[in-house]
């Protein structure tokens, strides 16, 4: 199972939250990745944690002011990317074109997207892996697994039934262990969240509580 910190916007500390990542991943074996914002990458990957980054516009070089180039995080130290996450939304085409972008630079890639048709559709794309989140369920304190695992396994079998070969993950109110393991026993391939982490007293602590099961 593939933990994927999302740190968002949020008011924390995201190199604490790095070291924190990269001690427990590094004591337990887990892949442990942190996005924070792309003006953090730099920092975040300094402290040895996976890094990745939360979009990458679907621009080549050229004069397209505030976007961020894959080319730009991938020399930052982000070895992955986030993309059309539910509060960053893009059309099918420039998710495309983000996706071919990203791949052009070696950044491994995952598509959210709202539900299993969506899912299928992003699949299509064939990035590396899709994650399905219930907008109404994120940042929410109950667990898309326990929530609504159907959304999950539909979402498994609608990524399979495109192909197979691209992971799925699932995301929205993953905050513990026990969520993890629901995650995992569901379908999934890994887990996408954020307030969990992000917005905890300990993050370390919880980042252990994550992994506890693998
Ligand atoms: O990118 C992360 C997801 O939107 C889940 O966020 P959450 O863990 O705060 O529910």
């Amino acid at each position: 199972m593939f933990i994927l910190v999302n740190l968002k916007a949020y008011d924390c500390n995201p190199v604490a939250v790095a070291a924190a990542a990269a001690d427990v991943a590094e004591e337990t074996g887990a892949r442990i990745a942190v996005a924070p914002q792309a003006a953090r990458i730099s920092a975040v990957a300094a402290t040895g944690v996976e890094t990745w980054a939360q979009h990458v516009s679907p621009v080549e070089h050229g004069s397209h002011t505030g976007s961020t180039h894959a080319a730009a995080v991938e020399r930052t130290g982000a070895v992955g990317t986030l993309l059309n996450h539910s509060e960053n939304r893009q059309k099918l085409a420039d998710i495309d074109a983000s996706l071919n972008g990203a791949e052009s630079e070696g950044l491994e890639t995952v598509v959210c997207a709202n539900n299993p048709d969506q899912i299928a559709a992003a699949t299509a794309l064939d990035p590396d892996a899709v994650a399905v989140e219930p907008p109404e369920l994120i940042g929410g304190d109950e667990s898309v697994a326990t929530a609504d695992p159907d959304i999950v396994t539909d979402a498994v079998e609608a990524a399979g039934s495109v192909d197979e070969g691209v992971d799925v993950f699932c995301g929205a109110g993953i905050a513990t262990g026990e969520d993890v393991a629901a995650a995992r026993d569901l379908g999934a391939d890994g887990v996408l969240l954020a307030s969990g982490v992000a917005l905890a007293d300990d993050p370390e602590a919880v980042l252990r509580d994550l992994v506890s099961p693998l």
